[in-house]
């Protein structure tokens, strides 16, 4: 655990509602750490605990292992400062009279602005490109040039720790680019930051380390790369996303698949496919909840990533390896436990025919198996005519053969609605 910040079974209500539970985490000098997790989650009640701002209702918080309440109010904003979500924004004082303020803390009683004050001031609105709103009031000037302001006005404060509460919220790409990359200078000199955020891409790229948030308690905390997972932020958010590796930074950065699935669908299938043959059954089946088992398909198949990526259940074999026996039967196993078996159409060889052996298996232990016309496509096999053998079998023993797509989900559908009814008889 980082001894430089540490929070300590740290707990807040307001009124009797629980905003922060009992929340532990330590972080090091100089860490970058991105605070993330669905609105209402707590984020800024842990801000402005982590701030002294708050006090909290249990626990500790512990600044270099000193206890944050006891260091005088003064002491302690000359180490920490704060930028908050919401600021006065009518302010008709100029800019840097507003940034100024940020050196409070470092004066005497009756002191005026020193040589250095200025220095400091102007430097800080050097860095967050503000120098140029100087003069201007603040309360005209455009909802990211006052963030970068208030930016400014944190750094002039010369902080040890800087605490954001969403700090790129108002602006655009470029400078929300800008602020993190302005963040991660600073990181880079020594201040300690902790940044709340609503894009998992911002911390993915920025941070070196991630804290989730989720209803007032800490959901997970770590590095980018141990905790930045597709499955972490599914979970977190209710949405699925997708993971990729960013080309050049080598992090990770997610797209919003935009399934959500509230209501989880009754079925369940496992899908037999190939070569990028699964992939739009994937979609289509994803976007409506049903759970989907993969397999066995051959690692670095477009199937095979698709599936790893999406986090589904997948069963793999080497690349370009004939399917072993125990893979088979893993898969087997899996297929078991879902209402069908669905078979694309895919390109058949001697190394993945051994697929259509265990749907014929799992159809003999009363599985269900469903198939498109398309499969019996003479192009898709290079067997000999073996997978067609197969194929033939299984639909002699009840498989469901389907025209497309639509008429598939149709079929899901209406088994969903009646899962016991199977009313469908297979086509010659
Ligand atoms: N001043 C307040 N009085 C009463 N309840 C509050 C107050 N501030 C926050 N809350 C409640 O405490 C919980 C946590 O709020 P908080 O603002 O810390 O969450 P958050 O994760 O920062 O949310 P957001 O992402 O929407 O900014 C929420 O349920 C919120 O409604």
């Amino acid at each position: 655990m980082g001894e430089y910040l540490k929070a300590k079974e740290l707990s807040f209500y307001y009124g009797s509602l629980p905003a922060v539970r009992r929340v532990n985490f330590g972080i090091e000098r100089g860490a970058f750490v991105g605070v993330l997790g669905p609105n209402g989650s707590g984020k800024s009640t842990l801000l402005s605990l982590l701030a002294g701002l708050l006090e909290p209702a249990q626990g500790r918080v512990y600044l270099e292992g000193k206890d944050l309440l006891r260091l005088p109010r003064k002491a302690r904003a000359k180490k920490i400062a704060m930028v908050f979500q919401n600021f006065p924004d009518q302010l008709e004082l100029p800019c840097h009279e507003i940034v100024m303020m940020g050196r409070f803390p470092h004066w005497r009683k009756w002191q005026k602005e020193s040589l250095r004050d200025y220095q400091v001031v102007n430097r800080a609105m050097q860095q967050t490109a503000t120098l140029h709103l100087a003069e201007q009031p603040f309360a005209q000037l455009s909802g990211g040039e006052k963030q970068r302001v208030m930016i400014a006005r944190a750094l002039a404060q010369e902080p040890e720790l800087l605490l954001l509460d969403e700090p790129t919220s108002h602006l655009d790409i470029l400078y929300q680019l800008e602020i993190m990359s302005i963040l991660t200078q600073l990181r880079e000199q020594g201040i300690t930051i902790l940044c709340v955020l609503h894009d998992p891409n911002l911390a993915a790229q920025f941070c070196n380390q991630a804290l989730f948030m989720k209803e007032g308690k800490i959901f997970a905390f770590g590095k980018i790369e141990e905790v930045m997972k597709s499955s972490v932020l599914s979970e977190l958010f209710g949405v699925k996303f997708l993971e990729e590796i960013h080309p050049y930074t080598l992090r990770p950065f997610f797209i919003p698949l935009s399934i959500s699935t509230p209501h989880k669908h009754p079925l369940k299938v496992h899908l037999i496919c190939g070569g990028g043959s699964g992939k739009p059954l994937l979609r289509l089946l994803l976007q409506k909840g049903i759970e989907v088992s993969v397999g066995v398909v051959n690692q670095l198949d477009a199937d095979e990533e698709a599936a790893r990526k999406l986090n589904l259940e997948v069963v793999t074999e080497k690349p370009f390896s004939s399917i072993q026996k125990e893979n088979l039967e893993r898969a087997k196993q899996i297929a078991m436990q879902k209402n069908f078996v669905i078979i694309a159409p895919t390109f058949w060889g001697e190394g993945n025919l051994a697929n259509l052996e265990m749907a014929l298996s799992l159809q003999e232990k009363g599985k269900k198996v469903l198939l498109f016309e398309e499969c019996f496509d003479v192009k898709f096999d290079f067997t000999g005519g073996k997978a067609r053998k197969y194929l033939e079998a299984l639909c002699k023993k009840g498989a469901l053969i389907f025209k497309d797509l639509t008429s598939l989900f149709d079929y899901l559908d209406e088994s969903s609605a009646h899962p016991k009814i199977e009313r469908f008889s297979p086509e010659a």
